[in-house]
C-alpha cells in the first residue's frame, strides 16, 4: 500500500472558525472555495495565480478581487511564514529562520549559482532521529511540518531572491520519511502548482524501515539520497542511534528494491568524520557494499557543530577516500557546504538563536 499522499485533503472552509490555509490547495479546490464564498468560478484561477505565481501573502493584496470581498477576507490565512532572521554569506547563499503560525522556527537555505537557485527545505521542526553529528538531531523533535509550510519555504526564497527556484533538496531540518504524507503532497504541489520539475527535487533520508520501499510505489521522479555515513553496522549505530533497529543490510536491501522498482539511480550520502569513518579500510568496506549498485556516493566533509567535537578530515584524507572509491569503480563526488561557515551545519543557526 503506498503512503497516502494527502491529495484532495485540503479541507478548505469559508467559515472564519475553521481556517485551513489556502496554500497547497489545487486549482479545483480553490475554485470550489471561491464558489462556496459566493464568487464566480473564474476567481479561482485568479486566486491560484496570485498564490503560486505572484506569491501573495495576504488575500487583501489581491487587487483583482472586489474591495468588499477583500475586506471580508482580510484575516483569512494563505499560510505564509514570516522571515525571523536572514544571514547572507559572502557567496550569496542566504540562510533563513522562518517563523510559523504557531511561532515555531525552522531553517531554510537559498543557494544561488549562475544557472540555478536551489532551496534546502525543512520537513519537521527538529528531528527525532538524534544523529550524533547533527545540530538538528541534538535539539530534539517538536512537530511535523504541514504541506503548506513546506511549499511556503520555496515561495519565500523565490520572493527574496526575485528569481525562480529551479531545484529543491529536502536536506534541512527533519526526517522527510517520518512526515511522508505531507512531504509527498508538497512535492506534488511544488511540481503542479509552483512549476518545479520533480527531477529537480532531491529527498534525503536516513532510512526508516519499509518507507523507502513504500516511497518507490508512488513512482515520483525525484532523486532519492540515502544518508549512509558508515561502512558497517557497528559504526553506523554509533553515529545514528535509530540504526539499531534497522540494519545496514536491511537498509541496502530496501535501496536495491527502490532502484528496481523506480529504475532510478540512488545517491548515498556519507558525512566524513576525521579518524572515525574516513580511513582506507572504510572506503574499501563501503565499496564492497555498493559494488554493482546503480548509485553515486556524495561525500560531505563534516560541518562542525558546538555540541560534539568531531573533526572535519583534512583535504588529503578526503582525496584519499575519493581515490579509494574511484579505484573500486564507485562513482563519487564531494559536497562542500556553501557559505556561512560558522552556521553551515543544518540546525546550527536555529540552535544558536533559540
Ligand atoms: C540534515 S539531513 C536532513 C535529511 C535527512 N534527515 C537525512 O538525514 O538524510 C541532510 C544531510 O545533512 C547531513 N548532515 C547533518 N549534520 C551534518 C553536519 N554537521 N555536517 C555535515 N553534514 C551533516 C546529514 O547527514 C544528511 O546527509
Ligand atoms: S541528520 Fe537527518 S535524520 Fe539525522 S538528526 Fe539530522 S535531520 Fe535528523
Amino acid at each position: 500500500m503506498p503512503l497516502a499522499a494527502g491529495e484532495n485533503s485540503q479541507n478548505l472552509s469559508t467559515q472564519s472558525t475553521a481556517k485551513a490555509p489556502l496554500l497547497g490547495a489545487s486549482l479545483a479546490e480553490l475554485t470550489a472555495w471561491v464558489e462556496a464564498s459566493g464568487q464566480p468560478a473564474y476567481r479561482g484561477r485568479q486566486l491560484y495565480q496570485w498564490i503560486y505565481q505572484k506569491g501573495a501573502r495576504h488575500l487583501r493584496e489581491i487587487t483583482v478581487f472586489p474591495k468588499q470581498w477583500r475586506e471580508e477576507l482580510a484575516d483569512f490565512p494563505i499560510g505564509r511564514s514570516t522571515i525571523h532572521h536572514r544571514s547572507v554569506a559572502p557567496d550569496e547563499t542566504i540562510k533563513y529562520l522562518l517563523k510559523l503560525a504557531d511561532n515555531q522556527i525552522i531553517e531554510t537555505v537559498g543557494i544561488p549559482t549562475a544557472d540555478r537557485l536551489t532551496v534546502c527545505v525543512s520537513s519537521q521542526v527538529g528531528c527525532p532521529m538524534a544523529c550524533d553529528f547533527c545540530a538538528t538531531g541534538k535539539g530534539g523533535f517538536i512537530r511535523n511540518l504541514e504541506k503548506h509550510e513546506i511549499i511556503d519555504q520555496v515561495l519565500t526564497v523565490q520572493e527574496d531572491f526575485k528569481r525562480r527556484v529551479s531545484h529543491i533538496v529536502f536536506m534541512g531540518m527533519g526526517e522527510p520519511l517520518l512526515n511522508a504524507d505531507n512531504v509527498i503532497a508538497a512535492i506534488k504541489s511544488l511540481n503542479q502548482d509552483v512549476g518545479i520539475g520533480q527531477r529537480s527535487i532531491t529527498l534525503s533520508t536516513v532510512g526508516i524501515p519499509n518507507r523507502i520501499r513504500r516511497l518507490a510505489e508512488h513512482q515520483l521522479q525525484v532523486t532519492l539520497a540515502v544518508s549512509l555515513h558508515a561502512s558497517n553496522q557497528k559504526l553506523r549505530q554509533k553515529l545514528i542511534p535509530s540504526a539499531e533497529g534497522y540494519t545496514l543490510e536491511n537498509l541496502l536491501a530496501e535501496c536495491r528494491e527502490y532502484v528496481k522498482l523506480t529504475k532510478r539511480r540512488l545517491t548515498f550520502e556519507y558525512v566524513l568524520l576525521a579518524g572515525l569513518n574516513d580511513l582506507p579500510e572504510h572506503a574499501e568496506e563501503l565499496a564492497k557494499h555498493l559494488r554493482g549498485f546503480q548509485s553515486h556516493v556524495n561525500l560531505i566533509p563534516y560541518n562542525p557543530i558546538q555540541e560534539v567535537d568531531y573533526q572535519r578530515p583534512n583535504p588529503k584524507s578526503i582525496q584519499a577516500f575519493v581515490s579509494a572509491l574511484k579505484q573500486r569503480g564507485i562513482a563519487v563526488s564531494v559536497r562542500y557546504s556553501r557559505g556561512l561557515e560558522a552556521d553551515a551545519a543544518c540546525g546550527q543557526l536555529r540552535a544558536n538563536h533559540i
